[in-house]
């Protein structure tokens, strides 16, 4: 089976590309629903990340998403702790999913995930499509999406590599910086050249 990397930024439109993706028939797993589903409750993550992180789950029981990202936007040694929990749980999880869908013989499958190049994720994948904007237009999208203001917005994008650091790792590149429908004929286009790989 052939393992491709989408990947971009925080609001660069890697949600919007790959639900085009599956719309053409792709299988996407989703590093950040998979980040979702390690910490529910009932999970070892969950219990680790509340010892590590006093106050973060709420009286429901469930995590409280908001107050752990103040706390590990805010602080990079905070971030770092979070991720040296979370991540190998996650990649752990994505070899499963990756598995199992081997198992059922389909071709190929693409992972998106915001993190892949920071973590070195990309290395030894058949490609990876890099979902990019230009800076300014991904922090108003940002802003727009997740109603942060100026300093939440640029904790946010300073936690990642920039966009443009990540070009050069990319095997196709599609500029989400026009309308949805040029978006989609990029994709159209990505598509088309992965399933000519096989
Ligand atoms: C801090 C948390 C609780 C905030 O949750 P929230 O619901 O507000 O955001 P969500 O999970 O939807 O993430 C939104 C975006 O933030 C960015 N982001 C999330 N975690 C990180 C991180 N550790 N470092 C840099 N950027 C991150 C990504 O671009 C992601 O797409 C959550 O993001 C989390 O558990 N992060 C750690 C796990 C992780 O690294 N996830 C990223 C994908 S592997
Ligand atoms: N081509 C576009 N034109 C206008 N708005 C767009 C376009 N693509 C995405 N958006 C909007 O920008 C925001 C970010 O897009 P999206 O959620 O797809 O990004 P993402 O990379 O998946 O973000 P995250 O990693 O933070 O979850 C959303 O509000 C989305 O509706």
């Amino acid at each position: 089976m052939r393992i491709y990397g989408l990947t971009g930024g925080i609001a660069s439109g890697k949600s919007t590309v790959s639900q085009m993706l599956r719309e053409l028939g792709a299988h996407v797993l989703d590093a950040d629903a998979i980040a979702r589903e390690v910490v529910e409750p009932g999970t070892l993550g969950l219990a680790e990340v509340g010892a590590r992180f006093p106050g973060v789950i709420g009286p429901d029981g469930r995590l409280d998403r908001a107050k752990l990202g103040a706390r590990v936007f805010a602080d990079p040694a905070e971030r770092a702790a979070l991720n040296a929990l979370l991540h190998p749980r996650i990649r752990e999880a994505f070899l499963e999913k990756t598995q199992a869908l081997a198992a059922q013989g389909v071709a190929r499958v693409l992972y998106d995930a915001p993190l892949l190049i920071e973590n070195g994720l990309h290395v030894g994948l058949d490609g990876v499509v890099l979902v990019w904007v230009p800076r300014e237009l991904q922090k108003a999208r940002l802003k727009a999406r997740d109603g942060l203001e100026d300093a939440g917005a640029e904790a946010r994008l300073a936690a990642q590599l920039p966009l443009d650091a990540k070009r050069e790792h990319a095997t196709w590149l599609i500029d989400n910086t026009g309308d949805r429908e040029a978006t989609r004929a990029q994709v159209q286009e990505v598509w088309r050249a992965l399933l000519a790989r096989g």
